[in-house]
């Protein structure tokens, strides 16, 4: 299980971060909403030890994590898909892949399932990261992620600029992965519907601290459309 217990976050003399709570478990979605800069990247930067924290704790799987590394924290089975994907546009699909065996054990492969999942990649390996559609691209930065084989997945918008029907099967792997094989899925969302049909939580915020956070289907939704809107 995650769990973020009322993290404060700073940029120089600036709160970006108040108290901000929120928890996982395996197999769940918690979806994090809000309009833009609100702070759900620097929610999901901290929880990968991108930001350093300056109160509150961050603990996963029983073990506090909030003074580690991003890559110790890597190595303990978080995955991070970040906003803009940060393909290695001059690198092929295979070599952006095989990126995310660096921590890896010697002689580690590319688990054959991400192709199941995104049978385009398997298609386009010698293809460059650079050459590929938007949402090729953040399905590359999902296989990436996968590659090194997280138990917990935390994702920044990935719908951000992408046709309805990637989306569609972008929420299809999000599920499966969850559902199907346990992940712990933490999921940053500008669109309520996408967030809504998959998330068993939602946490809206507004302003650097959160607003309204519950159940998917206990939560009133003209409440949630309010603050996404206001
Ligand atoms: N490295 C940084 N240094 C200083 N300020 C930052 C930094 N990163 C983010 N901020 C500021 O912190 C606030 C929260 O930003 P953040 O990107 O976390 O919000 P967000 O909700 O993810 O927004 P968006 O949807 O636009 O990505 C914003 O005011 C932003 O300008």
């Amino acid at each position: 299980m995650l769990d973020v217990r009322a993290i404060d976050l700073s940029y120089g003399a600036s709160r970006c971060l108040r108290g901000v709570s929120l928890s996982v478990e395996p197999g769940k979605v918690a979806a994090v909403l809000g309009r833009n800069g609100v702070g759900k990247s620097s929610l999901l930067r901290s929880i990968m030890g991108l930001e350093r924290i300056g109160g509150g704790g961050i603990s996963w799987e029983g073990a506090d994590i909030s003074t580690l590394a991003p890559s110790e924290r890597a190595r303990r089975g978080i995955g991070y898909v970040p906003q803009g994907r940060e393909i290695f546009p001059f690198l092929t699909v295979q070599e952006n892949l095989e990126t995310a065996l660096a921590a890896a054990p010697r002689g580690s492969k590319v688990p054959g399932e991400v192709f199941d999942l995104f049978p385009i990649l398997r298609d386009f390996l010698r293809r460059r990261g650079g050459d590929l559609s938007g949402g090729q691209q953040q399905q590359l930065a999902i296989a990436r992620a996968l590659t090194a084989r997280p138990r917990l997945l935390i994702l920044d918008e990935p719908t951000e600029g992408i046709q309805p029907n990637v989306i569609k099967d972008i929420g299809k792997v999000i599920q499966y992965l969850a559902r199907d094989r346990g992940f712990a899925v933490v999921l940053v969302e500008q669109y309520f519907e996408f967030a809504r049909d998959l998330a068993d939580t939602i946490t809206v915020m507004v302003r650097g601290e959160v607003a309204l956070a519950g159940k998917t289907d206990a939560l009133d939704e003209a409440a949630v459309r309010k603050l996404l809107t206001v």
